[in-house]
């Protein structure tokens, strides 16, 4: 199978590693030259909770007749838009697509794909050490998975999981996408953003008493405009992760430090959004966007 992984940060370096040790064929395209001769020399190392280097090909631009069975993109979410027009090539050559993004933000930009598109959420901690193509797996969680649009003959997910060359993953397969990627949303609202402000690693949020009531007092506020019912089951959930990747600087929190955009709209933003439409006060998140979005490039 020939797989086109698009964005060599933390999360794609990781599933081409994933993919290409499964025995697939892949090809991880990056933003620029530089990054693409780096892997192209010194293949991918996970370290961590995996240990491995693997050969894999990188390239920076996108040739003509190439073709793939498979697209996974892994960028961030504002950073979607440009990558479906940049590979625009490729919508019309029947490839299936995976986005894997945090946040509810990209999901309109994908109705214009016509062919088969599916989600992911990454629960795994992964680091990516700056300039190199080393990434720090710090913590091991699910990669759950939903169709998004199936274009092929049957949507069974027994069929639509042969797809997916992820047996060395803890694959989940999901029923709907709307519940799994909001979910996620509630663990990413409720650990980004206060990991940042706080400049703590995940596990804290769950350790120290006093991060942990700020961090329900966020969870109260997007469960709310969520309207969820299920409180005691998602406040486990949140804290699960905490503890999986405990040892994890949240992507926020990396970005920060880096000096880079913030996915802060596609997360704590969207809920914003959502609470102004149905008027439901937010003002724990409103006081945390307005504190990161300051510090956002
Ligand atoms: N890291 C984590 O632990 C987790 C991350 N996620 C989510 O996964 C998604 C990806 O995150 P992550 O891997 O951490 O992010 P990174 O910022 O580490 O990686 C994104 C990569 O995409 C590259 N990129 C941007 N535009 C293009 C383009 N047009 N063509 C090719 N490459 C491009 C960037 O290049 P450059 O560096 O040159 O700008 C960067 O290397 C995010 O939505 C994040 O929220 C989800 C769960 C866990
Ligand atoms: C799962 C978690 C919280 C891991 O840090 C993440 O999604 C992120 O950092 O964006």
């Amino acid at each position: 199978m020939k797989i086109a992984i698009i964005g060599a940060g933390a999360v794609g370096l990781f599933l081409a590693a994933s993919c290409q040790k499964a025995g697939q064929s892949v090809t991880v395209f990056t933003r620029t030259e530089a990054s693409a001769s780096v892997i192209n020399k010194e293949g991918i190392t996970l370290t961590g909770r995996m240990s491995n280097i693997t050969p894999v090909e990188a390239k920076h631009e996108l040739n003509e007749n190439e073709t793939f069975d498979l697209v996974i993109v892994a960028v961030k979410s504002y950073h979607v838009s440009n990558v479906l027009k940049q590979f625009k090539l490729l919508w019309q050559k029947g490839c299936s697509w995976l986005f894997v993004q945090n946040g509810m933000d990209h999901l309109e930009e994908l109705t214009a794909i016509p062919s088969s598109v599916y989600l992911g959420v990454m629960e795994y901690g992964l680091y990516k050490h700056d300039h190199r193509a080393v990434v720090d797996v710090r913590g091991i969680g699910q990669l759950k998975m939903a169709v998004y649009r199936n274009k092929q003959v049957s949507s069974s997910n027994k069929e639509v999981e042969t797809l997916f060359p992820f047996s060395n993953l803890n694959v989940v397969w999901m029923d709907g996408y709307q519940k799994m990627l909001e979910d996620k949303l509630v663990v990413n609202v409720c650990i980004n953003p206060l990991t940042a402000i706080l400049q703590v690693k995940n596990g804290e949020l769950r350790t120290n008493p006093i991060y942990q009531k700020e961090m329900h007092a966020y969870f109260i506020e997007v469960m709310n405009v969520l309207e969820r019912g299920d409180m005691e089951q998602m406040w486990e959930y949140v804290l699960s992760v905490c503890l999986k990747t405990a040892a994890n600087e949240s992507s926020m929190l990396v970005d920060l430090k880096r000096g880079r955009k913030l996915e802060l709209d596609a997360i704590v933003g969207y809920v914003l959004k959502r609470g102004h439409e149905k008027r439901i006060g937010t003002p724990k998140l409103t006081n945390a966007y307005e504190q990161l979005v300051g510090s956002s490039v």
